[in-house]
């Protein structure tokens, strides 16, 4: 038998693409040689999530008891809360499992590789398996990158996996990388009342956002007597007497119970057998065209094709090519605007373009912005800091960025209205309500907008 599809990897991307092919009436195989869910279930955004979920309660409570109205204290069991972690997460791959059997798909455990056009082989436990494709997705996702000397020992330098599968938090961490990893660990292991280091090789944290978010960031993290070192060279990570020790390319040595290496992740190709079918691996990823094609009848589709490193975008890009091998869309593949969280409290939304990319645009450019202080649900919630701006070209909404509490809410309206392009008037298209985080967006919407320069 050929299969119409051949997915290897079942991340966001891999199936979501199996899935909704299989809702169009195709006949699919999904490969998968871990577990269902891939990074993000089981070693990414599922579990940080509940691990700030769990902790939120805590963070919440300093800020009212900042204000004398609430005292006490939260206690996180962290055995307890990595106990519903595994559970929750064999839950949903249970769930997953029902769902690929409902729609008729044939799940191989294995490790996939191409074998010449047409040809997939599965080294499963109970041997080779051989399958036939007309069409193949490869989703094999990412895995964290190391630079030397910066490697995990498994000891008291981990990465993210590593750090996730922790029995219990450690009394201090350094935290190598101010990206979205690192950011969201060290808010975590805060909660739970660890000394927190943040190192970075850039001068900012959150390095790819808005420069006034980082801004914004790092004061909140120096309220919070986090130590951050920025525009630092980290020469090398040991664990010594059962301590994490960093070296700093001057001399100075940090030392923590813990090191989290978080400094970026790197498309997973190899042993794929890509060559045999002719595809060349540029920079470890797999280059792909508008039509997120790598070779005849071959796509690659979420974090191994380098496009982008979220799950919302792996699984957009699968439904689309599921769309596309079922013969439902003939367009080349649009993302519209990605959205994009740093979640915790503060938090940081974005979509479209940012103030710092388009002022080189050759756009009439402008940004109109609100700050949380003035609004009441962050009043209520005693996080006033932190701001929405938003970035219009030629009168219309080209981006919008905000940083603070809660301020992940405003991510879907603000995509939309991106994606829509709005004008000054479709303000009053919409009721926003009272009160509401949302208003802080309308705010900013509606505000005085400068040129940017
Ligand atoms: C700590 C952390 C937190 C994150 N938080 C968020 C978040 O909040 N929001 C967000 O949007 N993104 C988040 N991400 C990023 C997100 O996890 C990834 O962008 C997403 O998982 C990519 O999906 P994917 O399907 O491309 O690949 P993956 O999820 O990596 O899945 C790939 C799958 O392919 C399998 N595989 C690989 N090679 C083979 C092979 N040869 N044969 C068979 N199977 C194979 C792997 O085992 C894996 O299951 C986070 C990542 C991390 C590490
Ligand atoms: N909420 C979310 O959507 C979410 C959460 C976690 C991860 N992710 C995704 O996972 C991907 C990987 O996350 P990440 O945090 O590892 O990467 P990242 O690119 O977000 O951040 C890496 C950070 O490491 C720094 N860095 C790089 N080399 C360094 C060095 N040698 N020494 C010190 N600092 C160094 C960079 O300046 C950057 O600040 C991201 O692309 C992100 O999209 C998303």
């Amino acid at each position: 038998m050929t299969y119409d599809l051949i997915v290897l990897g079942a991340g966001p991307g891999g199936f979501d693409a199996a899935t909704a092919a299989a809702g169009y009436g195709l006949k699919v195989a999904l490969v998968e040689k871990r577990s269902l869910g891939g990074t993000c279930l089981n070693r990414g955004c599922i579990p940080t999530k509940l691990w700030l979920g769990a902790t939120s309660a805590i963070d919440e409570l300093h800020n009212q008891s900042k204000l004398k109205i609430a005292s006490g204290e939260v206690v996180v069991d962290f055995a307890a809360l990595q106990a519903r972690v595994a559970k929750h997460l064999a839950g949903t791959r249970k769930a997953m499992a029902m769902q690929l059997e409902k729609l008729g798909v044939d799940l191989f455990e294995g490790f996939g590789r191409l074998a010449g056009e047409g040809t997939v082989e599965v080294e499963a436990a109970d041997g080779i398996k051989t399958l036939k494709y007309a069409n193949l997705v490869i989703a094999t996702g990412s895995k964290p990158i190391y630079f030397p000397g910066l490697e995990p020992d498994g000891d008291c330098v981990l990465d993210s996996d590593m750090f996730l599968a922790m029995e219990t938090m450690p009394a201090s961490l350094i935290v190598v990388g101010a990206g979205f990893i690192g950011l969201e660990m060290a808010q975590v292991a805060h909660r739970f009342g660890a000394q927190v280091t943040v190192v970075d090789a850039m001068d900012r944290v959150a390095p790819l956002e808005d420069p006034e978010v980082s801004k914004a960031l790092l004061s909140i993290f120096k309220r919070w007597k986090w130590d951050v070192q920025l525009a630092k060279r980290v020469a090398g990570l040991r664990t010594v007497d059962g301590k994490g020790v960093l070296t700093m390319d001057s001399g100075e040595k940090l030392t923590a119970d813990k090191i989290l290496v978080a400094v970026g992740r790197g498309p997973v190709t190899e042993g794929l057998g890509l060559d045999t079918v002719g595809i060349e691996v540029a920079m470890r990823r797999i280059e792909v065209d508008e039509n997120l094609q790598a070779a005849p009848n071959i796509y690659a589709v979420g974090d191994v094709n380098g496009l982008i490193q979220l799950a919302h975008a792996a699984a957009h890009q699968g439904h689309h090519l599921a769309a596309a091998v079922a013969g439902k869309t003939d367009g080349p593949y649009e993302s519209g605007p990605v959205p994009s969280v740093l979640y915790g409290a503060p938090e940081v939304m974005r979509v479209g373009r940012m103030e710092n990319e388009i002022f080189l645009s050759p756009e009439r450019c402008e940004v109109s912005r609100a700050q949380l202080a003035a609004n009441p649900m962050a009043q209520a919630h005693a996080s006033t800091q932190g701001f929405v701006k938003v970035v219009w070209a030629d009168g219309r909404v080209a981006g919008v960025t905000a940083v603070g509490h809660d301020v992940s809410r405003l991510t879907t309206p603000a995509t939309m209205i991106v994606a829509q392009g709005w004008t000054g008037h479709d303000l009053h298209s919409v009721m926003f309500p009272h009160p509401s985080l949302d208003e802080s967006l309308l705010a900013a919407l509606r505000a005085e907008r400068t040129p940017v320069e």
